[in-house]
This record gives C-alpha cells, sequence and structure tokens, in this order.
C-alpha cells in the first residue's frame, strides 16, 4: 500500500510510452495518419500490452503507434503537457519524465532540438495546473545507432537546462552500452545526472559496463545484478540506485512471475530501490497498482514497500533542499 503520509514519486516512468490511446486517436485523425482502428476499444490491443509479449524488443514496439501520429512539435506539446495531468491525477508528488526525442521526431523527420524544446514547454505548462514537481530525462534510443544517438544528444544539448539527466534505452541485446561511451562522456561534461536502462534484456556485465564505462549513478530495472553477488554488494556499498518497474518486467518477459522479482532481495541486501511504472499508458498500468497489487505479489512486506516509498526520493536527481522542500510540503 502507499503510504499517503509520504511522498509518492515515479522516477521511471517513459513519456513517449504514456501517450493516451483517446490522444493518438485523435492525432491520428488531425494528421490523416491510418491507424490499426479508428475506434479507442478497437485501437487498444494496438497500443497496449494485453497479454505477456515474449521479449523487450516485441514490448517496445507497443509504443511504435503513439510516436507515428506526432505530426508537429504542437503535438509533442500536447502529450508532454498531458503527462503532467495524468501524473499528477496518479497521486505523484515528483516525478521524472524521460523520452527520445529522436523516437518522437523520427517518422515525421521533426527537428530533434524542436521536440526537446517542446516537451519542455509542455511540461512547464502543465505544471502551472497541477501541484507536482517534475524533471526530465532525456534518452538516447540505443536501437537506432550510434550515429542517431548522436544526432540525439546534440538536440538534448541545445536545450540543456531543461534536462537534468541522460539515460539510454531501447533493445540492449542488440546495442550494448560500450557503443555510446563518447555520448555519455559528452553527457557527463553537460553536468547532467546518468541512469541507464541495463541488466534487464542483458546480464549483469551490462550493469557493470553502465557503472564504470557510462557513469549511471542509477540503474533502470537491473533485474539481472541478482544473479551477481559481487555486483549486489556493490551496488548496495556505493547506493546506486534500481529503478524497478515491476509489471513492466513480467510483460517483457525478463521475469517468469512477480514472485520471482528480485526487488525484495534488492531491498533485504540493502540495495536503494524504488517502485515505478516506465510506460504506464502502453502497459495499462499507473503507480497505485504497482504499489498495492504488483508489490505485494512480487514478495514485499508493507515495511519493504514503504522503505522502496522513502527510496523513491532519496534516488531522485533533486537538490538536498528540494527533497526536504516535497518532505515538508507531503508531511506539513
Ligand atoms: O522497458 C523499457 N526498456 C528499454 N527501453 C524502453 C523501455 N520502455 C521504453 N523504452 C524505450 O525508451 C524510448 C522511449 O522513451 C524508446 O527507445 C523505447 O524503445
Ligand atoms: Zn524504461
Amino acid at each position: 500500500m502507499i503510504d499517503s503520509r509520504l511522498p509518492l514519486t515515479d522516477i521511471h516512468r517513459h513519456l513517449d510510452g504514456n501517450i493516451r490511446a483517446q490522444t493518438i486517436l485523435d492525432l491520428g485523425r488531425q494528421f490523416n495518419i491510418a491507424l490499426p482502428a479508428n475506434e479507442i476499444e478497437a485501437l487498444r490491443p494496438h497500443v497496449q500490452v494485453t497479454k505477456t509479449e515474449p521479449d523487450l524488443v516485441s514490448f517496445l514496439q507497443k509504443l511504435d503507434w503513439g510516436v507515428a501520429v506526432l505530426g508537429s512539435l504542437d503535438a509533442c506539446h500536447r502529450i508532454a503537457q498531458e503527462n503532467v495531468a495524468d501524473a499528477a491525477r496518479a497521486g505523484l508528488h515528483y516525478a521524472e519524465l524521460r523520452f527520445s526525442p529522436y523516437y518522437m521526431a523520427m517518422n515525421h523527420k521533426l527537428p530533434v532540438a524542436g521536440v526537446v524544446e517542446a516537451v519542455i514547454d509542455g511540461v512547464r505548462r502543465g505544471c502551472r495546473d497541477h501541484d507536482i514537481d517534475i524533471n526530465l530525462i532525456g534518452i538516447l534510443s540505443r536501437t537506432f545507432g550510434e550515429d542517431a544517438c548522436l544526432q540525439e544528444l546534440d538536440g538534448l544539448l541545445a536545450h540543456k537546462d531543461g534536462i537534468t539527466a541522460l539515460d539510454l534505452a531501447g533493445d540492449e541485446l542488440g546495442f550494448p552500452g560500450s557503443l555510446f561511451l563518447d555520448h555519455f562522456n559528452k553527457g557527463r561534461d553537460a553536468g547532467w545526472r546518468i541512469t541507464v536502462h541495463a541488466g534487464e534484456a542483458a546480464g549483469p556485465e551490462s550493469i557493470w559496463q553502465a557503472i564504470r564505462e557510462l557513469g549511471a549513478e542509477r540503474i533502470g530495472h537491473g533485474v539481472k545484478a541478482a544473479e551477481d553477488p559481487e555486483l549486489m554488494d556493490f551496488l548496495a556499498k556505493h547506493q546506486i540506485g534500481i529503478e524497478s518497474c515491476l509489471t513492466s518486467n513480467i510483460q517483457t518477459s525478463t521475469v517468469s512471475a512477480l514472485e520471482k522479482h528480485p526487488l525484495a532481495t534488492f531491498l533485504r541486501h540493502g540495495v536503494l530501490a524504488s517502485i515505478n511504472t516506465d510506460d504506464p499508458a502502453v502497459q495499462g498500468i499507473e503507480i497505485a497498482h504497482e504499489y498495492n497489487v504488483a508489490a505485494p505479489a512480487a514478495g514485499l512486506t508493507q515495511a519493504e514497500i514503504r522503505q522502496a516509498q522513502i527510496n523513491g526520493l532519496t534516488m531522485a536527481f533533486l537538490s538536498e533542499a528540494d527533497k526536504q522542500r516535497i518532505n515538508v510540503k507531503v508531511q506539513g
């Protein structure tokens, strides 16, 4: 259960994996894009995971219609603003929304830096209407290769003050982190914090690589860390945060069943791990489901769920002063 006296955070939430089905319909009509269905219930199975997917790459294809309808920078602005409204409605006090500007730009050849600007503006607009704190994480979509990721990085750097951190996402098996050393060197030089999707489709070596070579301070998913005792000790000792996304890991077939998920093991080992959504609209879940249904099914006790909730703010890419401000706001 969520502890309503504590701040509720979601620090692993893809903005472009959280586009409303109704908005996909609206934008499809606006830009004359042929969708697989013209009515929301018929569209849903094309844009939402309805059964366990065989692997990560099949899961990720469910995000493709959402970005296929981004026909203008205004459309990017709209989905960013709606993401803030949806995060606030989910009861979040703080969210880190991550997005891949190249992935959002590519179908309609939008300017990548323009997409970054539209997302920053849309989030700012959303924050005027809702009582929530948001930071943005720029994603490099590894699936499109090193050159595309350099373009993506340049687009993000053009608005670097509106971005808090850099992430690497997409096809982890096909595009290992070792291809992106230059990108992350530049990202760290820009003063950004670093988180990397690792140990989801690939093994513990991918997590070691993210920490040692890309400078990751946090790891997205990190499921495979549980296979490597030395890594478990390292994560706990250095307080490298693990952004767990329980339902996502089932839907991608990363973990075969919730009762086998390593989150409880992480917490019992003193690893700083938190509960997050990943791609809520695509998954058909929200943060409350992860706390109230998925976490108990993953074997967490109420005390461990509460610890994970505390860890969310501890791990956040915020100053200590901002963490304190959010704590005071919620707890009085
Ligand atoms: O669970 C995930 N694992 C790895 N990559 C992901 C996941 N969810 C979304 N993306 C990737 O993030 C970018 C959009 O924000 C896209 O590259 C998408 O494939
Ligand atoms: Zn993710």
